[in-house]
């Protein structure tokens, strides 16, 4: 029987490759077509997931990301997202590149099996690492549109790399064009505003553009729970929402603000922000549309991390709506392992969000550094995560995008969880295809429509990940990946801790009714069970674990265990016209 899943689930995974290679030609067609007669749409979407233009290792957009570090090829697949007509449907499955020297690109050995997969990973291990440690809007049910992170990294700290041609079967996958981000297209025959009137005194209803309208999952919920005791002091997460996050701007608008500066009620009373605030010190890491620098608050004297996104490419790549969903729900957000947003505003060439530094660097560089991690280690921080998402949870937003890289360690050892740019407000399922192979639950792969669930799979894979220092489903191609992961086999360690073994074991289960988080227990289920007995879970929230690594920094603005970008290559980016800037309007 389960043979004939297997082989079923096979025919299903083939029928959806062919079916978009032959889409996909049809596609190139027509889009050569729309090139040569000047649709501008349709050109962006090939663009934007088979001709990113590289040069050895560096992108060479016109974005101001020239000479960003390799990690960054094919920018624009990292986070593809496509709207094209699901009559042009078509998803690209062209070969994988060999990526580029001494970076990112795949993995690009192994086979698969544990071994040569351990192997595999450990040859990751990036030789010129610097960090030590010092111990051992998808709107409706209709919108499907497909955003993606390809491919992990070999380096140091990027996993979201994906080749301009990446083999993934997944990876440009179309949809129909989404009414919502059309509709929010301003009307380029309305005045624009002017730069001296478009503040940051946005209000948080544009979340209401981004939630789905059904009530949530009822048929989700169904399954029984494990019926554990509630012994476990639970931390009510809506309780650790604080009033005044300093996010909250004013509601008037201050004739003096400019889009680059605005009055933002902060804990210490209302600060007028400006761009000159803050003094850029360093890059410190790349992203699909920029940059994140180290900066200094020359008004707190704080550092800070500012990510720098170029609406060039932000509108090109047909991300606005998600750029404006990452920065909202940042803005509604405030929890111990998730980064802060300080405060976000756009002049009239790039868009800025403000956050805390974090300045350990990535858990992914300590992962591969150590190779695995002990069941104690790898348990500080999946508890860590877990009362994240609890508390994400608990507001209807799915992360979707929980992986290694975007976890920071703080200098005090606890986690971050940074880049929301996939995170999304729920009510109902949704169908935007995205993720990062290696973490993307069946229902994705299936097209089902997910919801949090897909969190609670990620956290699967990212215990076991940490455990046996790579990923349960791994192939060589994105492909692969996804056979592996609906075939649901995992290869198990022998001495894996079997506790933590059996929480995986809950979490990876394909169908999500029965799996661990998201059955009418919630997060509490997770939290119960065995290899968390011994946590008391306020104690984890309120930071009184001890960490097991603490990142070697001098001092709060060190970029020690940061990658050295070349600050000289990056060129300004292109001031966007006044039609274009309307799309900002709100952020
Ligand atoms: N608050 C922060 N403190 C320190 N470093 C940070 C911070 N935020 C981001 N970074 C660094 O910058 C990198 C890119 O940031 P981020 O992932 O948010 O950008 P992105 O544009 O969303 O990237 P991607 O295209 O990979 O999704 C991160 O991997 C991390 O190394």
């Amino acid at each position: 029987m389960k043979m004939w899943h297997v082989f079923l689930d096979r025919i299903l995974v083939a029928c959806r490759v062919s079916t978009c290679v032959l889409a996909n030609f049809g596609l190139g067609l027509y889009s050569c077509w729309k090139q040569f007669w000047g649709d501008h749409d349709v050109a962006v979407g090939l663009r934007a997931g088979l001709a990113t233009p590289t040069q050895g290792g560096k992108t060479t957009g016109d974005n101001g990301t020239t000479g960003t570090p390799a990690r960054t090829i094919g920018i624009p697949q990292t986070r593809i997202a496509r709207e094209m007509s699901t009559a042009t449907c078509a998803r690209f499955c062209t070969p994988l590149s060999s990526g580029t020297a001494g970076s990112t690109s795949k993995l690009t050995t192994g086979n698969g099996s544990g071994n040569t997969m351990t192997s595999a990973y450990k040859k990751k291990i990036p030789s010129n690492n610097s960090t030590t440690a010092n111990t051992a809007n998808d709107s409706s049910n209709t919108e499907t549109t497909f955003t993606f992170k390809l491919g992990r990294s070999n380096g140091r700290s990027s996993s979201n790399v994906a080749s301009s041609e990446s083999s993934d079967p997944l990876e440009s996958d179309y949809s129909e064009e989404d009414p919502e981000q059309e509709q929010q297209r301003p009307d380029p025959t309305t005045n624009s505003r002017s730069s001296s009137t478009a503040t940051t005194t946005t209000s948080s209803a544009d979340h209401d553009n981004d939630v789905d309208e059904e009530d949530e999952e009822d048929d989700e919920d169904e399954e029984e729970g494990n019926g554990r005791d509630a012994d476990d002091a639970t931390h009510d997460s809506s309780e650790s929402i604080e009033e005044d996050d300093g996010n909250e701007t004013d509601d008037e608008e201050d004739d003096d603000e400019s889009e680059e500066s605005s009055s933002v009620q902060t804990a210490k009373g209302v600060r007028k922000y400006h761009l000159d605030d803050y003094q850029i010190i360093k890059t410190v890491g790349t992203g699909t549309f920029g940059r994140v620098c180290l900066c200094r608050d020359r008004i707190s004297e704080k550092y800070c991390a500012m990510k720098i996104l170029a609406m060039t490419e932000v509108i090109r790549l047909k991300q606005i709506e998600h750029v404006k969903n990452e920065r909202n729900i940042l803005r509604e957000i405030r929890h111990p392992f998730v980064i802060s947003l300080e405060w976000s505003t756009k002049d009239d060439s790039n868009l800025y969000m403000i956050f805390d530094y974090v300045c350990g660097g990535e858990l992914f560089t300590y992962l591969r550094n150590a190779g695995k991690f002990t069941s104690q280690t790898s348990n500080f921080y999946a508890a860590e995560i877990v009362s994240a998402l609890e508390y994400l949870h608990s507001l209807q937003i799915v992360y979707r995008d929980l992986k290694p890289e975007n976890l920071l360690i703080n200098r005090d050892g606890h986690l971050k969880i940074t880049d929301f740019g996939f995170a999304k407000k729920l009510r109902d399922r949704t169908w935007t295809l995205c993720g990062t192979p290696e973490y993307i639950a069946p229902e994705i792969i299936q097209s089902k429509g997910h919801n949090k669930a897909v969190d609670w799979w990620a956290l699967g894979v990212l215990i076991y990940e940490m455990l046996v220092g790579y990923p349960p489903f791994y192939d060589e191609q994105p492909f692969g990946i996804y056979e592996k992961i609906l075939s649901g086999k995992i290869e198990w360690e022998r001495h894996m801790d079997p506790i933590a073994k059996d929480l995986i074991k809950k979490l990876l289960v394909n169908d999500r009714t029965k799996r661990l988080g998201n059955m009418k227990n919630g997060a509490d289920d997770v939290k119960r069970h065995r290899w968390f007995k011994h946590l008391n879970w306020n104690d984890v929230y309120s930071k009184k674990l001890k960490p097991p690594i603490l990142p070697d920094v001098h001092h709060d603005g060190d970029t020690k265990n940061f990658d050295d970008y070349p600050e000289k290559d990056w060129k300004p980016a292109k001031a966007v016209d006044q039609r274009d800037l309307q799309y900002f309007n709100d952020f």
